[in-house]
């Protein structure tokens, strides 16, 4: 029978995601793209960035029991240039997850960026390094040590499922969370999406105008009354 052990184990060797493909999301607007998935996917808006460095990379999962950190203690041993670690720490933020020293090792192993659901400490270096780091919030209070968790499991993090591979970016924003199969497609739509709001803001600065007949129309399709109080028209 097959060992099962739900909760503390670590899953490796998942196949990395090709670097070109992740390449094309780069300077690609979170909102844009969230735009392209039909504006449902970012992740809970509490997590915010800690410094203002670009998030690119793939997912490289952690799960965390509530202020613990031993399973991302292993996490930066494990992972590979240009994987992001994500974890997922229960929404939690009366404990930090990690700190500065953790960090500084992540840059160092060519990690692409940490994002956590929980909390982090050590705000005033991290607010000023050139890597990224997202959190839900700050915490002196330091974590824990003892397990369990789990490395390389699909898990949930601000709302939202991410797998080992997935495609993260992050911009000032948030946060978005691409399956590979669905990468190229979606970059092409981003991309001709930001093409067209250039496009509009060149126009709105040049000409002054925005053209939207599509205000009008689902104000006459909803039916709103216009009320117009110099002449009394209704
Ligand atoms: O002590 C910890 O586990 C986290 C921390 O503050 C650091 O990495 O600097
Ligand atoms: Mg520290």
């Amino acid at each position: 029978m097959l060992k099962a052990n739900i909760g503390c184990r670590i899953v490796i060797g998942y196949e990395r995601t090709d670097k070109a493909l992740v390449e094309k999301f780069r300077d690609l607007p979170v909102a844009n793209i969230g735009d392209c998935m039909n504006r449902v996917t970012a992740v809970h808006q509490d997590i915010r960035p800690m410094n203002n460095t670009p998030l690119l990379g793939t997912a490289f999962t952690v799960k965390v029991p509530q202020g613990d950190n031993l399973m991302f203690h292993k996490a930066m041993d494990l992972a590979q240039p240009g994987d992001i670690i994500v974890i997922d720490a229960g929404g939690m933020k009366n404990r930090a997850i990690l700190g500065e020293l953790m960090i500084n090792y992540c840059k160092i192993r060519g990690v692409a960026g940490v994002v956590v659901d929980g909390s982090i400490r050590d705000y005033d270096s991290i607010s000023q390094m050139d890597f990224p780091v997202y959190a839900r919030g700050v915490n002196p209070n330091g974590p824990y040590k003892n397990g369990p968790g789990e490395i390389g499991t699909v898990i949930s993090f601000g709302g939202q499922i991410v797998s080992p591979g997935d495609i993260v970016v992050g911009d000032a924003d948030g946060i978005v969370f691409i399956r590979p199969k669905e990468a190229e497609a979606l970059a092409e739509k981003v991309k001709a999406v930001s093409e067209k709001e250039k496009d509009i803001m060149e126009t709105m600065k040049t000409d002054g105008t925005y053209n939207r007949p599509w205000v009008d129309e689902k104000l006459q399709e909803i039916d709103c009354q216009y009320v117009n109080l110099t002449n009394g028209e209704v």
